[in-house]
């Protein structure tokens, strides 16, 4: 297994916001966190990647226990994440933004910035604009971009569609399938549509527990479940 996530219970301050979370995502999946806002999705994040670590649980990563390592050692591992606010440095250019972020460490590097700049042409277009220049759309291009220089060999990616116009988010899908061809992927989302069509295996959270696992084709065809769990039914 790739990542192993087990019973974790993650705290801000005294407020619980999950409680005894499991999950696993085996090398090479890609699979969807859904569940309505406030549920723990991003929390669940957040605790993979050591920015609010459990309290309790335990995270594994290809069998080694990053529980309470810091954020930055996680990172460094090959597990990055994609925020669901982007975090573009507003005044560097878009391509300082992902000089910041180019992992130079012992594991092998398959994302130079020559290649996100052939892969990404947005981002070669616009890589001396300051980064608040940018669109929500190209933000978003970027912020993966920078998390894929981070060379990940787990990329994280919280609510990758969100506030997106339809033909961004079918944009944002097609980066998502090609990127799943090489790499782990685990996101979250509340446009069900789209995280059925790209996950293989979805996880809903309900008040911060798992109250489904199970293959997205399973989903796709229960919408008692997609109702009982979710706001929106898959269109
Ligand atoms: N920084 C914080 N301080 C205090 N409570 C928080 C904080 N962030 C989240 N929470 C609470 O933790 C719970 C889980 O929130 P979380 O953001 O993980 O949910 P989510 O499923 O990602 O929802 P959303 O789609 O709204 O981001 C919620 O009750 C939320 O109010």
């Amino acid at each position: 297994m790739m990542l192993e996530v087990e019973d974790i219970h993650t705290y801000y301050g005294e407020s619980r916001a999950l409680s005894g979370v499991s999950l696993a995502v085996d090398e090479g999946e890609t699979v969807c966190l859904l569940g309505r806002n406030g549920a723990g999705k991003t929390t669940t994040l957040s605790s993979v990647v050591g920015i609010v670590p459990p309290s309790q649980g335990t995270v594994r990563f290809r069998g080694e226990d990053i529980t309470r390592r810091p954020a930055h050692a996680i990172t460094r591992m090959g597990i990055c994440l994609v925020p669901e606010d982007r975090r573009i440095f507003g005044d560097l250019s878009v391509a300082e933004n992902l000089e910041v972020a180019l992992y130079r460490g012992p594991r092998q590097a398959t994302w130079s910035l020559e290649r996100v700049f052939d892969e990404f042409p947005v981002i070669a277009e616009f890589k001396d604009r300051p980064g608040k220049t940018l669109s929500g759309g190209e933000q978003q291009m970027l912020a993966i971009a920078r998390a894929l220089v981070g060379q990940p060999e787990l990329l994280l990616l919280d609510e990758p569609s969100e506030g997106l116009a339809p033909v961004i988010v079918h944009q944002i899908g097609r980066l998502l399938a090609s990127l799943s061809a090489s790499t782990t992927i685990l996101f979250t989302d509340q446009n069900l549509a789209f995280a059925l069509k790209h996950a293989q295996r979805c996880y809903i959270l309900a008040k911060g527990e798992v109250v489904y696992e199970g293959p997205a084709a399973t989903l796709r065809e229960d919408p008692e479940l997609q109702e009982r769990y979710l706001s929106v039914a898959a269109g």
